[in-house]
Protein backbone atom coordinates (compact mmCIF):
# COMPACT_ATOMS: atom_id res chain seq x y z
CA UNK A 1 0.00 0.00 0.00
CA UNK A 2 1.23 3.85 -0.32
CA UNK A 3 0.69 4.07 3.21
CA UNK A 4 3.48 2.72 6.00
CA UNK A 5 2.27 -0.56 7.36
CA UNK A 6 4.36 -0.90 10.64
CA UNK A 7 1.21 -1.70 12.96
CA UNK A 8 1.20 -5.12 14.78
CA UNK A 9 -2.48 -5.69 12.20
CA UNK A 10 0.04 -6.11 9.15
CA UNK A 11 2.13 -8.47 11.09
CA UNK A 12 -0.87 -10.01 12.44
CA UNK A 13 -2.88 -10.48 8.53
CA UNK A 14 0.38 -11.89 7.42
CA UNK A 15 0.92 -14.35 10.43
CA UNK A 16 -2.68 -15.46 9.74
CA UNK A 17 -2.28 -15.89 6.51
CA UNK A 18 1.36 -17.97 6.87
CA UNK A 19 -1.20 -20.20 9.25
CA UNK A 20 -2.87 -21.13 6.19
CA UNK A 21 -0.05 -23.56 5.17
CA UNK A 22 -0.95 -25.18 8.58
CA UNK A 23 -4.81 -25.25 8.09
CA UNK A 24 -6.70 -28.07 7.54
CA UNK A 25 -10.55 -27.94 6.18
CA UNK A 26 -13.13 -28.97 8.82
CA UNK A 27 -16.34 -29.10 7.15
CA UNK A 28 -18.69 -30.49 9.31
CA UNK A 29 -22.06 -31.44 9.03
CA UNK A 30 -24.65 -28.65 9.74
CA UNK A 31 -25.39 -27.53 12.91
CA UNK A 32 -28.72 -28.77 14.56
CA UNK A 33 -30.94 -27.13 16.17
CA UNK A 34 -29.51 -26.79 19.69
CA UNK A 35 -26.90 -24.61 17.96
CA UNK A 36 -29.06 -21.41 17.42
CA UNK A 37 -30.31 -21.86 20.91
CA UNK A 38 -26.72 -21.41 21.96
CA UNK A 39 -26.54 -18.32 20.05
CA UNK A 40 -29.87 -16.80 21.79
CA UNK A 41 -28.73 -13.34 23.42
CA UNK A 42 -29.09 -15.44 27.02
CA UNK A 43 -26.67 -17.92 26.68
CA UNK A 44 -24.09 -17.45 23.61
CA UNK A 45 -21.50 -16.95 26.04
CA UNK A 46 -22.10 -20.08 27.84
CA UNK A 47 -19.17 -23.45 27.27
CA UNK A 48 -21.67 -25.56 25.09
CA UNK A 49 -21.89 -21.63 22.77
CA UNK A 50 -18.58 -21.29 22.84
CA UNK A 51 -17.66 -24.70 21.69
CA UNK A 52 -20.71 -24.48 19.11
CA UNK A 53 -19.37 -21.21 17.77
CA UNK A 54 -15.66 -22.23 17.18
CA UNK A 55 -17.05 -25.00 15.12
CA UNK A 56 -18.65 -22.37 12.77
CA UNK A 57 -15.08 -20.96 12.65
CA UNK A 58 -13.47 -23.88 11.42
CA UNK A 59 -15.98 -24.25 9.19
CA UNK A 60 -14.58 -21.33 7.25
CA UNK A 61 -11.29 -21.78 7.10
CA UNK A 62 -10.13 -22.14 3.79
CA UNK A 63 -9.10 -26.02 2.56
CA UNK A 64 -5.17 -26.01 1.21
CA UNK A 65 -5.11 -27.80 -1.92
CA UNK A 66 -2.05 -28.17 -4.61
CA UNK A 67 -4.13 -26.40 -7.02
CA UNK A 68 -3.99 -22.80 -4.99
CA UNK A 69 -1.63 -19.88 -5.91
CA UNK A 70 -0.21 -16.92 -4.05
CA UNK A 71 -2.56 -14.67 -2.52
CA UNK A 72 -5.60 -17.21 -3.39
CA UNK A 73 -6.63 -17.37 0.15
CA UNK A 74 -6.66 -13.83 0.79
CA UNK A 75 -4.94 -10.55 -0.06
CA UNK A 76 -5.78 -7.96 2.74
CA UNK A 77 -4.67 -4.32 3.30
CA UNK A 78 -3.53 -2.35 5.82
CA UNK A 79 -3.89 1.14 6.14
CA UNK A 80 -1.97 1.62 9.07
CA UNK A 81 1.05 2.76 10.58
CA UNK A 82 2.02 6.30 11.11
CA UNK A 83 1.66 8.16 8.13
CA UNK A 84 0.61 8.23 4.83
CA UNK A 85 3.79 9.31 2.47
CA UNK A 86 2.64 10.29 -0.56
CA UNK A 87 0.57 13.61 -1.88
CA UNK A 88 -1.36 10.92 -4.02
CA UNK A 89 -1.69 8.31 -1.60
CA UNK A 90 -5.62 8.06 -2.60
CA UNK A 91 -4.97 7.44 -6.38
CA UNK A 92 -1.98 5.17 -5.21
CA UNK A 93 -4.10 2.92 -2.93
CA UNK A 94 -6.73 2.77 -5.56
CA UNK A 95 -3.95 0.81 -8.00
CA UNK A 96 -4.32 -1.81 -5.45
CA UNK A 97 -8.07 -2.11 -4.09
CA UNK A 98 -8.92 -4.52 -7.01
CA UNK A 99 -6.62 -6.93 -6.11
CA UNK A 100 -7.34 -6.85 -2.20
CA UNK A 101 -9.94 -9.06 -0.75
CA UNK A 102 -9.93 -7.45 2.72
CA UNK A 103 -9.00 -4.41 4.27
CA UNK A 104 -7.92 -3.07 7.70
CA UNK A 105 -8.15 0.67 8.63
CA UNK A 106 -6.76 2.24 11.16
CA UNK A 107 -4.62 0.95 14.02
CA UNK A 108 -1.28 3.37 14.13
CA UNK A 109 -2.41 5.38 11.44
CA UNK A 110 -2.45 8.90 13.35
CA UNK A 111 -5.31 11.55 12.97
CA UNK A 112 -3.60 13.87 11.16
CA UNK A 113 -6.60 15.99 9.10
CA UNK A 114 -5.17 15.58 5.58
CA UNK A 115 -4.64 11.79 6.43
CA UNK A 116 -7.60 11.22 7.22
CA UNK A 117 -9.05 13.00 4.65
CA UNK A 118 -6.62 10.42 2.65
CA UNK A 119 -8.63 7.85 4.71
CA UNK A 120 -11.94 8.90 3.78
CA UNK A 121 -11.49 8.62 0.02
CA UNK A 122 -10.29 4.94 0.38
CA UNK A 123 -12.87 4.09 2.11
CA UNK A 124 -15.77 5.31 -0.46
CA UNK A 125 -13.51 3.79 -2.73
CA UNK A 126 -13.30 0.21 -1.30
CA UNK A 127 -17.28 0.62 -0.53
CA UNK A 128 -17.72 1.08 -4.06
CA UNK A 129 -16.01 -2.06 -5.18
CA UNK A 130 -17.80 -3.62 -2.24
CA UNK A 131 -14.37 -4.53 -0.35
CA UNK A 132 -15.07 -5.63 3.70
CA UNK A 133 -13.27 -3.04 5.84
CA UNK A 134 -12.52 -3.66 9.25
CA UNK A 135 -11.73 -0.60 11.21
CA UNK A 136 -9.68 -0.06 14.29
CA UNK A 137 -8.18 2.72 16.15
CA UNK A 138 -8.06 5.63 14.31
CA UNK A 139 -10.00 4.58 11.92
CA UNK A 140 -12.79 4.13 14.34
CA UNK A 141 -12.20 7.92 15.25
CA UNK A 142 -12.86 9.23 11.90
CA UNK A 143 -15.83 6.88 12.34
CA UNK A 144 -17.21 8.71 15.45
CA UNK A 145 -16.85 12.15 13.38
CA UNK A 146 -18.33 10.83 10.48
CA UNK A 147 -20.49 8.06 11.06
CA UNK A 148 -22.41 8.40 7.44
CA UNK A 149 -18.60 7.10 6.07
CA UNK A 150 -20.07 3.47 6.82
CA UNK A 151 -23.71 4.02 7.53
CA UNK A 152 -25.59 0.70 6.24
CA UNK A 153 -22.39 -0.52 4.41
CA UNK A 154 -22.89 -4.45 5.99
CA UNK A 155 -19.22 -5.44 4.81
CA UNK A 156 -17.89 -3.47 7.66
CA UNK A 157 -17.01 -4.70 10.85
CA UNK A 158 -15.87 -1.76 13.88
CA UNK A 159 -13.52 -3.15 16.48
CA UNK A 160 -13.58 -0.60 19.13
CA UNK A 161 -12.33 -0.63 22.99
CA UNK A 162 -13.92 0.93 25.90
CA UNK A 163 -12.84 4.19 25.15
CA UNK A 164 -13.23 3.74 21.03
CA UNK A 165 -17.02 1.81 21.53
CA UNK A 166 -18.12 5.28 24.10
CA UNK A 167 -17.05 7.86 21.34
CA UNK A 168 -19.09 6.02 18.76
CA UNK A 169 -21.75 5.17 21.33
CA UNK A 170 -22.16 8.96 21.81
CA UNK A 171 -21.78 9.88 18.37
CA UNK A 172 -24.34 7.84 17.15
CA UNK A 173 -27.35 7.28 19.48
CA UNK A 174 -25.94 10.55 21.80
CA UNK A 175 -25.89 7.97 24.51
CA UNK A 176 -23.22 7.86 27.59
CA UNK A 177 -22.68 4.08 27.89
CA UNK A 178 -24.28 1.69 29.47
CA UNK A 179 -21.89 -0.48 31.63
CA UNK A 180 -24.76 -2.55 32.89
CA UNK A 181 -26.18 -3.94 29.44
CA UNK A 182 -23.00 -4.19 27.45
CA UNK A 183 -25.00 -6.61 24.95
CA UNK A 184 -27.71 -3.79 24.64
CA UNK A 185 -25.23 -1.45 24.10
CA UNK A 186 -23.62 -3.30 21.52
CA UNK A 187 -27.14 -4.50 19.74
CA UNK A 188 -27.89 -1.01 19.40
CA UNK A 189 -25.36 0.56 17.95
CA UNK A 190 -24.85 -1.99 15.17
CA UNK A 191 -28.77 -1.28 14.36
CA UNK A 192 -27.93 2.26 14.59
CA UNK A 193 -24.92 1.92 11.88
CA UNK A 194 -27.29 -0.11 9.62
CA UNK A 195 -26.05 -3.46 11.04
CA UNK A 196 -22.66 -2.60 10.75
CA UNK A 197 -20.65 -5.10 12.90
CA UNK A 198 -19.64 -4.48 15.91
CA UNK A 199 -16.83 -6.28 17.97
CA UNK A 200 -16.96 -4.34 21.60
CA UNK A 201 -13.53 -5.72 23.13
CA UNK A 202 -13.25 -5.83 26.95
CA UNK A 203 -12.88 -8.74 29.70
CA UNK A 204 -15.31 -10.06 27.33
CA UNK A 205 -15.66 -9.42 23.56
CA UNK A 206 -19.08 -8.77 22.82
CA UNK A 207 -19.96 -8.69 19.11
CA UNK A 208 -23.22 -7.77 17.12
CA UNK A 209 -24.89 -7.17 13.92
CA UNK A 210 -27.94 -5.55 14.99
CA UNK A 211 -29.99 -9.19 15.41
CA UNK A 212 -28.12 -11.21 17.11
CA UNK A 213 -25.27 -11.21 19.96
CA UNK A 214 -22.10 -13.36 20.24
CA UNK A 215 -19.71 -13.04 23.02
CA UNK A 216 -16.64 -14.16 23.04
CA UNK A 217 -15.04 -15.26 26.84
CA UNK A 218 -11.92 -17.28 26.02
CA UNK A 219 -9.42 -17.26 28.06
CA UNK A 220 -6.72 -14.75 27.61
CA UNK A 221 -4.44 -12.73 30.34
CA UNK A 222 -4.16 -10.31 32.61
CA UNK A 223 -1.58 -8.69 30.34
CA UNK A 224 -2.91 -5.54 28.65
CA UNK A 225 0.24 -4.64 26.47
CA UNK A 226 -0.14 -2.27 23.48
CA UNK A 227 -1.06 -3.88 20.14
CA UNK A 228 -3.15 -6.64 21.09
CA UNK A 229 -6.50 -5.39 19.68
CA UNK A 230 -4.19 -4.38 16.64
CA UNK A 231 -3.57 -8.37 16.07
CA UNK A 232 -6.91 -8.47 16.52
CA UNK A 233 -7.77 -6.42 13.93
CA UNK A 234 -5.43 -7.83 11.89
CA UNK A 235 -6.16 -11.64 12.25
CA UNK A 236 -9.91 -10.46 11.42
CA UNK A 237 -9.32 -9.10 7.90
CA UNK A 238 -8.07 -12.50 6.97
CA UNK A 239 -10.98 -14.32 8.41
CA UNK A 240 -13.54 -11.83 7.23
CA UNK A 241 -12.59 -12.98 3.66
CA UNK A 242 -12.23 -16.39 4.57
CA UNK A 243 -15.88 -16.11 5.90
CA UNK A 244 -17.24 -14.43 3.14
CA UNK A 245 -16.04 -17.02 0.64
CA UNK A 246 -17.31 -19.39 2.75
CA UNK A 247 -21.20 -18.00 2.75
CA UNK A 248 -23.77 -18.30 4.90
CA UNK A 249 -24.02 -22.21 4.10
CA UNK A 250 -20.90 -22.91 5.89
CA UNK A 251 -21.88 -20.42 8.65
CA UNK A 252 -25.02 -22.75 9.11
CA UNK A 253 -27.07 -19.14 8.44
CA UNK A 254 -25.47 -16.58 10.48
CA UNK A 255 -23.85 -13.97 9.34
CA UNK A 256 -20.24 -14.39 7.92
CA UNK A 257 -18.90 -11.57 10.18
CA UNK A 258 -19.70 -12.72 13.14
CA UNK A 259 -18.48 -15.95 12.88
CA UNK A 260 -15.08 -14.01 11.53
CA UNK A 261 -15.53 -11.40 14.39
CA UNK A 262 -16.12 -14.36 16.70
CA UNK A 263 -12.98 -16.20 15.34
CA UNK A 264 -10.32 -13.02 15.85
CA UNK A 265 -11.88 -12.61 18.91
CA UNK A 266 -10.58 -16.28 20.18
CA UNK A 267 -7.48 -16.18 18.43
CA UNK A 268 -6.42 -12.98 20.31
CA UNK A 269 -7.26 -14.04 23.03
CA UNK A 270 -5.48 -17.34 23.03
CA UNK A 271 -2.15 -16.15 22.05
CA UNK A 272 -2.34 -13.85 24.93
CA UNK A 273 -3.31 -16.78 27.15
CA UNK A 274 -0.36 -18.99 25.47
CA UNK A 275 2.16 -15.85 25.56
CA UNK A 276 1.50 -15.08 28.92
CA UNK A 277 2.55 -19.03 30.23
CA UNK A 278 5.54 -18.49 28.76
CA UNK A 279 6.81 -14.51 29.19
CA UNK A 280 4.55 -13.29 32.24
CA UNK A 281 4.38 -9.68 33.30
CA UNK A 282 7.14 -8.99 30.16
CA UNK A 283 4.32 -10.62 27.61
CA UNK A 284 4.45 -8.58 24.58
CA UNK A 285 2.41 -8.11 21.40
CA UNK A 286 5.11 -9.73 19.37
CA UNK A 287 5.48 -12.62 22.33
CA UNK A 288 1.65 -12.86 20.86
CA UNK A 289 2.46 -13.13 17.42
CA UNK A 290 4.31 -15.96 17.62
CA UNK A 291 2.00 -18.04 19.07
CA UNK A 292 -0.84 -17.13 15.88
CA UNK A 293 0.48 -20.55 14.76
CA UNK A 294 0.14 -23.30 17.66
CA UNK A 295 -2.92 -20.91 18.69
CA UNK A 296 -4.60 -21.40 15.31
CA UNK A 297 -4.07 -25.21 15.15
CA UNK A 298 -5.29 -25.94 18.87
CA UNK A 299 -8.75 -23.93 18.29
CA UNK A 300 -9.38 -24.24 15.03
CA UNK A 301 -7.28 -27.68 13.79
CA UNK A 302 -9.19 -29.96 16.51
N1 LIG B 1 1.48 -0.88 17.33
C1 LIG B 1 0.97 0.32 17.19
O1 LIG B 1 1.45 1.04 16.36
C2 LIG B 1 -0.15 0.75 18.04
C3 LIG B 1 -0.67 2.00 17.87
N2 LIG B 1 -1.75 2.42 18.47
C4 LIG B 1 -2.08 3.82 18.28
O2 LIG B 1 -1.92 4.49 19.51
C5 LIG B 1 -2.82 5.57 19.56
C6 LIG B 1 -3.59 5.52 20.81
O3 LIG B 1 -4.33 4.29 20.83
P1 LIG B 1 -4.84 3.74 22.20
O4 LIG B 1 -5.59 2.51 21.86
O5 LIG B 1 -3.76 3.60 23.18
O6 LIG B 1 -5.76 4.97 22.62
P2 LIG B 1 -7.25 5.04 23.14
O7 LIG B 1 -7.96 3.76 22.91
O8 LIG B 1 -7.85 6.27 22.59
O9 LIG B 1 -7.00 5.14 24.68
C7 LIG B 1 -6.65 6.39 25.20
C8 LIG B 1 -6.82 6.34 26.72
O10 LIG B 1 -8.08 5.80 27.01
C9 LIG B 1 -8.04 5.07 28.24
N3 LIG B 1 -8.40 3.66 28.04
C10 LIG B 1 -8.04 2.84 27.00
N4 LIG B 1 -8.60 1.64 27.12
C11 LIG B 1 -9.36 1.69 28.25
C12 LIG B 1 -10.19 0.74 28.89
N5 LIG B 1 -10.36 -0.51 28.41
N6 LIG B 1 -10.81 1.12 30.01
C13 LIG B 1 -10.66 2.37 30.51
N7 LIG B 1 -9.88 3.33 29.92
C14 LIG B 1 -9.21 2.97 28.82
C15 LIG B 1 -6.66 5.24 28.74
O11 LIG B 1 -6.65 6.40 29.53
P3 LIG B 1 -5.79 6.53 30.90
O12 LIG B 1 -6.06 5.27 31.67
O13 LIG B 1 -4.37 6.62 30.44
O14 LIG B 1 -6.32 7.74 31.54
C16 LIG B 1 -5.89 5.44 27.47
O15 LIG B 1 -4.63 6.02 27.69
C17 LIG B 1 -3.72 5.46 18.33
O16 LIG B 1 -3.24 6.43 17.43
C18 LIG B 1 -3.48 4.06 17.82
O17 LIG B 1 -3.59 4.03 16.42
C19 LIG B 1 -2.56 1.52 19.25
O18 LIG B 1 -3.49 0.88 18.36
C20 LIG B 1 -1.69 0.48 19.97
C21 LIG B 1 -0.72 -0.20 19.05
N1 LIG C 1 -10.11 -6.94 30.81
C1 LIG C 1 -9.74 -7.83 29.88
N2 LIG C 1 -9.56 -9.14 30.18
C2 LIG C 1 -9.20 -10.04 29.25
N3 LIG C 1 -8.98 -9.74 27.97
C3 LIG C 1 -9.14 -8.46 27.60
C4 LIG C 1 -9.52 -7.43 28.51
N4 LIG C 1 -9.59 -6.26 27.86
C5 LIG C 1 -9.26 -6.53 26.59
N5 LIG C 1 -8.98 -7.85 26.42
C6 LIG C 1 -8.58 -8.52 25.19
O1 LIG C 1 -7.43 -7.88 24.67
C7 LIG C 1 -7.53 -7.75 23.26
C8 LIG C 1 -7.35 -6.28 22.91
O2 LIG C 1 -8.37 -5.54 23.50
P1 LIG C 1 -8.09 -4.05 24.04
O3 LIG C 1 -9.34 -3.55 24.66
O4 LIG C 1 -6.83 -4.03 24.82
O5 LIG C 1 -7.86 -3.36 22.62
P2 LIG C 1 -7.07 -2.02 22.28
O6 LIG C 1 -7.13 -1.06 23.42
O7 LIG C 1 -7.61 -1.56 20.98
O8 LIG C 1 -5.58 -2.56 22.06
P3 LIG C 1 -4.36 -1.81 21.33
O9 LIG C 1 -3.38 -1.55 22.39
O10 LIG C 1 -3.86 -2.76 20.31
O11 LIG C 1 -4.91 -0.57 20.70
C9 LIG C 1 -8.89 -8.30 22.85
O12 LIG C 1 -8.69 -9.61 22.35
C10 LIG C 1 -9.66 -8.37 24.15
O13 LIG C 1 -10.47 -9.52 24.16
MG1 LIG D 1 -6.61 -0.34 19.63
Amino acid sequence: MATRTGAWAAVAAAAVVAVLSAALSLYGSPLDAVLKRAFSLHNAHSVKGMEDALQLVRNIVPPLTAKKHKGQDGRVGVVGGCREDSPDAVHDVGKWLPRLHALVVGPGLGRDDVLLSNVKDILEASKARGIPIVIDADGLWLIAQQPALIQGYQKAVLTPNHVEFSRLSEAVLGDPLDGQDRRGAVLRLSQALGNVTVVQKGERDVISDGKQVLECSQEGSGRRCGGQGDLLSGSLGVLVHWALQAGPERTDGFSPLLVAAFGACTLTRQCSHQAFQKHGRSTTTTDMIAEVGPAFSRLFET
